[in-house]
């Protein structure tokens, strides 16, 4: 019997915990092979991740969600994907990665025709993978008239890496109906959103779908970007996201109709808490978890749409629950005992993905956090991430959801 092919539902999302239909990740490869002691910093990254534990690790996040219903798009195959349908996407890959800057104009045009030549899937493991000076085509010429070439060690970066790929909640978010490519603010992540801007220009599955916050120039990152509710969205502001990113960002969704408030909330400027999602996630549609010892102090200036103005500062709980127009936002709190709370922020404990309302993905080794979200009604479901938290990540951060269903009643 023929079956009708069924329509897919079309991407968007309202909120942090709407049913999860279908969601971004990036299966960590050979970027994450390019780190050593001496550029991991700069690469933001707190160890040398064992590779091909972190992509056991991967595999076992993505077959959870796959396993829980969710459909997983994987970043790396759509790139290629998108590279073997559209020659302007090649060309725009190309042109965002190969700096004249660095390499000065000979070389630039050199390499630019090279990986104009070569096929998509070598072309995105260059984009990907970044590329040393060792590794540039072989050019008998240029090795003797190069003085860039000349000048550089062998395993210095002609293309940089970009290990943090991994985190796809930062580079691009969904909110309603469309999709925002972001601004990064670090010079290690900021070519990340060329390749997002790509697949959702170029892919045929994205055909159609509009932008949000088109004028992005101050960093905006979508770590900080949380959808309490429809319509209210809480920015954080700190390490990464601006003040001037955040109120770009609030008078964009404004004028798109995607949110009537902006919370914008100030968090420590600290590796620690790069993002507002590494203290603060939600996991039902009325209760966050909390790193406990932001929990008296996290505030937010509330910016509203009709009123057309920035009030507060106001505790952050309260201002958000009154945005939902609920009557309280539970916290579960992971404090037991100031130490515990602080590795287990450390690792993550608070960088929970929600699939449903009230059922999180989190990382295993938070045995207190998730035990505290057990004892208060959140069904935990873990994976391991000895390898993937090396870049000072979680669940969240490892997922750019694309189609969540609506709220009820929203
Ligand atoms: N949303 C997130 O908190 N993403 C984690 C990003 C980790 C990455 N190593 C970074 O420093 O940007």
């Amino acid at each position: 019997m023929e079956t009708e092919p069924s329509t897919p539902t079309p991407p968007g999302a309202d909120s942090e915990v709407g049913r999860l239909r279908t969601v971004l990740l990036h299966r960590p490869g050979d970027e994450l092979r390019r780190l050593t002691p001496r550029n991991s910093d700069q690469l933001l990254f707190d160890g040398l991740p064992w590779v091909d534990r972190a992509q056991e690790e991967h595999d076992a996040f993505a077959a959870l969600l796959s396993d829980h219903g969710v459909e997983v798009l994987l970043l790396g195959d759509l790139l290629i994907e998108t590279m073997q349908a559209s020659g302007a996407a090649r060309m725009q890959g190309i042109a965002a990665a190969v700096s004249a800057r660095r390499l000065g104009p000979h070389l630039a045009a050199e390499l630019a025709a090279y990986l104009r030549g070569v096929d998509a899937v070598e072309l995105v493991s260059v984009l990907t993978a970044g590329m040393t000076f060792d590794e540039l085509p072989e050019s008998p010429a240029a090795a003797r008239t190069s003085l860039v070439r000349r000048m550089h060690h062998g395993v210095e970066f002609a293309i940089d890496p970009l290990p943090n790929l991994l985190f796809t909640r930062d580079s691009s978010f969904w909110i309603g109906p469309r999709f925002a490519i972001t601004s990064l603010a670090l010079p290690a992540r900021s070519r990340e959103t060329s390749l997002t801007d790509i697949v959702y220009a170029h892919h045929p599955r994205f055909r159609g779908a509009r932008r949000a916050y088109e004028s992005h120039s101050a960093p905006v990152e979508g770590g900080d970007v949380l959808l309490m509710a429809p319509g209210v969205v809480a920015v954080g502001v700190g390490e990464r996201t601006t003040p001037a990113g955040a109120e770009a960002l609030a008078h964009s969704l404004f004028d798109d109709g995607l949110a009537h408030t902006v919370l914008a909330v100030p968090i420590e400027q600290r590796r620690a808490s790069m993002h507002l999602d590494t203290v603060c996630t939600m996991v039902d549609t009325d209760a966050v978890v909390m790193y406990p010892a932001v929990h008296d102090t996290l505030s937010a200036f509330i910016i509203t749409r009709d009123a057309g103005s920035v009030s507060g500062p106001r505790p952050f709980v309260e201002a958000a629950a009154d945005a939902m127009g609920i009557g309280k936002l539970r916290v579960i709190d992971t404090g037991l005992d100031p130490v515990t709370a602080e590795r287990e922020q450390w690792d993550d404990g608070n960088n929970t993905l929600a699939i449903a309302p009230g059922v999180v993905v989190a990382y295993d080794r938070n045995v207190e956090t998730n035990r505290r979200l057990s004892q208060s009604g959140i069904e935990v479901l873990t994976i391991s991430g000895s390898e993937l938290g090396s870049g000072r990540g979680g669940p969240r951060c490892m997922s750019c959801p694309v189609t969540r269903d609506p709220l009820p009643g929203a």
